[in-house]
């Protein structure tokens, strides 16, 4: 088949993204703060700024039980949901449907009082991992988001100010068979998903508001995020 214009960038960044993910924040390099921490998850950044602007990298880790790594990244990759669960979200348009694991989308985010309303152009894709080294265990899922250009959308054209991403949401499903022999349930899967995210604000931002804005919406949102997962999937099917 021929391929997309984007298919190249799209496989070369979800493997750089899924390299990293995989490392632990100890092998992450240093200078990884804990800045937030809730039961299960732990959000950690590090303090960074490029052109004198925050692009704080972030990296949480959590584990969340009764869901699987395929249920996660098709809440998180599929459009329908979105609005459900991301409470930041103005308006979402799907630019381009590339494939049916990959798509271009145009997202407007509320306006975080002082600074000026952000958007943001995405290609989005999700993938089953080979698990590699235990044949049997369960496969490992991502979604990598990462910010590209639109022809038709440039940036900072309009009232927005552009920002830039690359997020990764790495989802390991962990079965702990009954000892009984009963069936698997709910009560036996749970999902470890590390989410890396780097955002760079686009135009300027004072560090404080964007820190600010970090420290509070991060953990709301990947919180916020796996409960809606719990939720819409408890009386389903367990789709590993
Ligand atoms: C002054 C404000 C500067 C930037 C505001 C902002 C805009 C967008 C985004 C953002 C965050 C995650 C994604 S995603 O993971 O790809 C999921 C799909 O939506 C896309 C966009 C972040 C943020 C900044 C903070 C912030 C942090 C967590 C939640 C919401 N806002």
């Amino acid at each position: 088949a021929v391929q997309h214009p984007l298919w190249p960038e799209v496989d070369r960044v979800v493997k750089q993204q899924v390299t990293m993910a995989k490392m632990g924040i100890g092998e992450c390099g240093t200078g990884w703060q804990l800045f937030a921490e809730d039961g299960e998850m732990k959000m950690y950044r590090r303090e960074e700024e490029v052109d004198g602007m925050v692009v704080d990298p972030l990296k949480a880790v959590h584990v969340v039980k009764g869901i699987t790594g395929h249920e996660v990244c098709n809440y998180f990759f599929n459009p329908k949901y979105r609005y459900d669960w991301e409470t930041t979200l103005e308006h979402m348009t799907v630019l381009e449907t590339i494939s049916d694991d990959t798509m271009v989308f145009l997202q407007t985010h509320k306006r975080i009082w002082p600074a000026s309303q952000r958007d943001v152009v995405f290609w989005s894709h999700m993938r089953k991992l080979p698990n590699g080294q235990d044949r049997d265990g369960p496969d490992m899922w991502t979604v990598v988001n990462n910010s590209t250009e639109s022809s038709e959308h440039p940036a900072n054209a309009g009232k927005c100010v552009r920002i830039y991403l690359t997020v990764c949401l790495l989802c390991q499903t962990r079965v702990h068979p009954p000892k009984d022999g009963t069936p698997i349930s709910r009560d036996n899967v749970s999902c470890k998903i590390t989410y890396c995210s780097v955002v760079n604000p686009g135009g300027w931002a004072p560090a404080s508001v964007l820190r600010a804005v970090y420290k509070r919406e991060y953990p709301k949102f990947l919180k916020r995020f796996t409960a809606y997962v719990v939720n819409q999937t408890k009386n389903q099917p367990i789709l590993f």
